[in-house]
């Protein structure tokens, strides 16, 4: 059991805390979220593409840092298979995953095998991180770890946090803070060691950590010590990885994909609907001041959206920029019972802006699932329909 001397104040999501029963040291949050949030802030500041979170456990990490928008290859490795596939099925896409697909693919996968193992699939990421795994590593495996993460899978970034022993006389009774641990270092083993392989292997590092010490034991450090490892050569060329060969030792045992909106059939989803939308909330707020014109014209275009025109009471708020790109945008207008938005209005909304590079994208993509002017240069809907007569719009 993960570290079995200290009480289990959380158990829910497969993590235990690090708070002795014997001690009134709490930490708050929880020692392994802010080791978590560590990771995440870290992730969000150097946006890398790429993450694997090597001896994964139960994939809390990788759950939390599904959500960043950069990532697109996100791997869990663990030598515990139970422990992968206890919650790997929660990393799965979600209904709201779809409804609100991501800007850009990614992919999550599981493997199980042990990181003193090379595996080419690991090859070519932007950050590795190894949250308290090197204390569970014994001295042969350990002594493998760097030449496997650092000579051969070399990516960008390495973070490795482990114990720091210099904390755990606050931890009355403690010797090692769990069973399994091989070793516990103080400050000046880990760095030591880290200074040695980041020089062996053209890495700088910088030493920091999490879980502040009490008042009056500051002289103790972090609870948890962090190694922030940067790869001095710069990034792995794409060159480099794919000469590589083929080394396919760990075993996937779970993998999924993200909709997002790289994808076309879910681009296009999110496209049509936010054309309608936008169409519908422009056509309800040009129904009352039809009404006003009705009986003043005949049949010829009305331009109904001068400078009197209304503006729509829901929806986003815009700024003077946007709202000044929207009135300088061709405006919507009638023909008979017809209502038309030209692309060009539609393309002049953020949103739609954000999806659609230019007119000639947002017409072939929503041709065929929204009806268009002849011309192709607007879309066209009937002015009132069943519902307006009920609601007396
Ligand atoms: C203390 S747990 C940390 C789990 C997770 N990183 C976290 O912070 O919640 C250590 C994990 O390392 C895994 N582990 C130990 N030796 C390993 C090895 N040689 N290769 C891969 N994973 C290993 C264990 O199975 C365990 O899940
Ligand atoms: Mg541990």
């Amino acid at each position: 059991m993960e570290e079995n001397n200290l009480q289990c104040s959380s158990v829910v999501d497969g993590n235990f805390e690090e708070v002795p029963r014997e001690t009134a040291i709490q930490f708050k949050p929880p020692l392994y979220r802010q080791r978590y949030q560590f990771v995440k802030n870290l992730v969000d500041q150097h946006e890398p593409k790429k993450v694997a979170d090597l001896g994964c456990g139960d994939t809390s990490l990788l759950r939390l840092l599904k959500v960043n928008p950069c990532i697109e290859l996100l791997v869990g490795v663990d030598i515990n298979e139970d422990k992968l596939r206890w919650r790997g099925d929660s990393l799965a896409p979600f209904m709201g995953d779809f409804l609100k697909p991501r800007d850009l693919n990614l992919t999550i996968i599981l493997y199980h095998g042990s990181v003193v193992e090379r595996d080419s699939r690991l090859l070519g990421f932007d950050l590795i991180t190894c949250i308290e795994l090197i204390e569970h590593l014994d001295s042969g495996d350990l002594a493998r770890f760097p030449e496997v993460v650092f000579g051969y899978l070399s990516p960008s970034m390495i973070v490795i946090s482990t114990p720091n022993s210099e904390f755990n006389p606050l931890f009355p009774s403690v010797t090692l803070r769990d069973s399994d641990h091989k070793f516990e270092w103080t400050r000046m083993e880990f760095q030591t060691w880290a200074l040695y392989v980041a020089n062996r292997y053209d890495y700088s590092v910088e030493f920091t950590g999490v879980g502040e010490p009490p008042a009056g034991a500051e002289n103790v450090g972090y609870c948890t010590q962090i190694g922030i490892f940067q790869k001095n050569r710069g990034k792995a060329t794409e060159a480099y990885v794919s000469e590589q060969h083929d080394q396919h030792v760990y075993k996937a045992v779970f993998t999924t994909s993200y909709p997002s909106l790289q994808q076309e059939r879910f681009f296009k989803l999110v496209l049509v609907n936010e054309v309608s939308q936008q169409v519908e909330s422009l056509r309800v707020s040009h129904l009352p001041r039809r009404k006003e014109q009705d009986g003043e014209q005949g049949d010829k275009p009305k331009d109904i959206g001068g400078s009197k025109a209304p503006v729509p009471c829901f929806g986003p708020v815009f700024t003077e920029v946007e709202k000044a790109k929207i009135e300088n945008s061709p405006k919507p207008f009638c023909v008979g019972d017809k209502f038309f938005v030209p692309l060009q209005r539609l393309l002049a909304y953020p949103r739609l802006n954000r999806l659609c590079a230019n007119e000639e994208m947002m017409r072939s993509v929503i041709a065929d699932s929204i009806p268009l002017s002849s011309d192709g240069s607007a879309v066209v809907t009937d002015l009132c329909n069943y519902f307006d007569e009920q609601f007396e719009f």
